[in-house]
């Protein structure tokens, strides 16, 4: 229900003085400058209240060590997609596409408008399926899974969408409570912990009682990442995490991701236009163009490329975002 209207049929009252409402991003350093390894590296346990430290601090440790594991475990890419074809009707969106993502790496998905970008995360995510080819998530083939093997993936890998895909109709705590009471194995004062700390790590501490509806689209994206968190997944998909906010929101959410993926180990696709961003976060990169995987490879080896069209992408970016 996009209006906030609760399930039964009641009307929860707008928050009040809701355009006052700011993301509160203390604990996680706001600053348009670049932030320093030290930043990154202090520990996410630090961003969220005493009261509430012990609990979440045990539940990021559980998280960062089934993460460790899956790097542990080698060089196999725990996301692959190999030879994968996919059309809507006659026009051919991906023709025989191929990428990996090592456990613990952070992939970019770049280009232009139209690409394909957010096709290959729905296909990963089992909301499309190729026409052809494999696509292989944590060694399995995913491609002819049905919709109860998908949702054992989706607890493994999961989605932030651009619009948070918030339910509409819970509170913004219930929305994070949610994968929590699904887990069945915590109680209820741990779940209001665990849910307070988490809005604290992404900056939207206090904002339990509103509906997504009060947020603004920066502060929906990270409680979205909230959410995504709650569900201690392996990998994170991210579609466009910076489109729709300002230039410090978006500093702030890709400051998150890379401390979730250095401090939690997990396995990250984030796709986006701004070349900045995906410098910022990427081991690797996929620049797809006219349907096919252009480049695929390190972001120094990006930088290095010869290829006119991802030359004229990158000066494009750098005079569409001036320093
Ligand atoms: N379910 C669908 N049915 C038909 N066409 C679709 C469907 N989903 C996507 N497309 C088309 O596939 C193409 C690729 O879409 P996609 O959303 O992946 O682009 P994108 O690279 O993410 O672009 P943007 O940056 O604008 O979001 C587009 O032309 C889109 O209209």
């Amino acid at each position: 229900m996009a209006d906030g209207t609760q399930e039964n049929g009641s009307q929860k009252e707008p928050a009040e003085h809701v355009e006052e409402l700011q993301p509160n991003h203390e604990g996680i350093h706001a600053t348009a400058e670049n932030t320093s390894e030290e930043d990154l590296n202090k520990p996410l346990v630090e961003a969220v209240s005493q009261d509430v430290a012990e609990e979440v601090g045990e539940f990021f440790e559980q998280a960062a060590e089934q993460n460790e594991t899956n790097i542990d475990e080698g060089n196999k890419p725990y996301i692959a997609f190999e030879h994968v074809y996919k059309s809507f009707g006659s026009f051919k969106v991906l023709e025989d596409v191929s990428f990996f993502v090592r456990p613990g790496e952070t992939l970019c998905i770049l280009g232009r408008s139209g690409v394909g970008k957010s096709v290959s995360l729905q296909m990963l995510m089992g909301f499309l399926k190729p026409d052809q080819g494999t696509i292989r998530v944590a060694g399995e083939n995913i491609c002819s899974f049905n919709e109860r093997q998908m949702l054992e993936v989706r607890r493994k890998v999961t989605m932030v969408f651009q619009n948070g895909a918030l339910f509409d109709s819970f509170s913004v705590g219930e929305n994070v409570a949610f994968p929590l009471r699904e887990k069945n194995d915590l109680d209820e004062e741990q779940i209001r912990q665990i849910v307070k700390g988490l809005l604290e790590m992404v900056g939207v501490a206090g904002m339990d009682d509103l509906l997504p509806s009060d947020l603004s689209t920066g502060m929906k994206r990270s409680v979205a990442i909230a959410r995504a968190l709650a569900s201690q997944p392996e990998a994170i998909l991210y579609d466009e995490p910076t489109t729709m906010v300002d230039p410090l929101i978006a500093h702030l959410l890709g400051d998150l991701i890379e401390r979730l993926k250095r401090q939690l180990h997990l396995t990250s696709i984030v796709v986006t236009h701004d070349m900045r961003f995906a410098k910022k976060l990427a081991d690797r990169v996929l620049f797809l163009h006219e349907g096919t995987a252009r480049f695929f490879g390190t972001l120094q080896e990006l930088e290095h490329s010869d290829d006119p069209v991802l030359k004229e992408f990158m000066a494009m970016d750098e005079l569409v975002l001036p320093q």
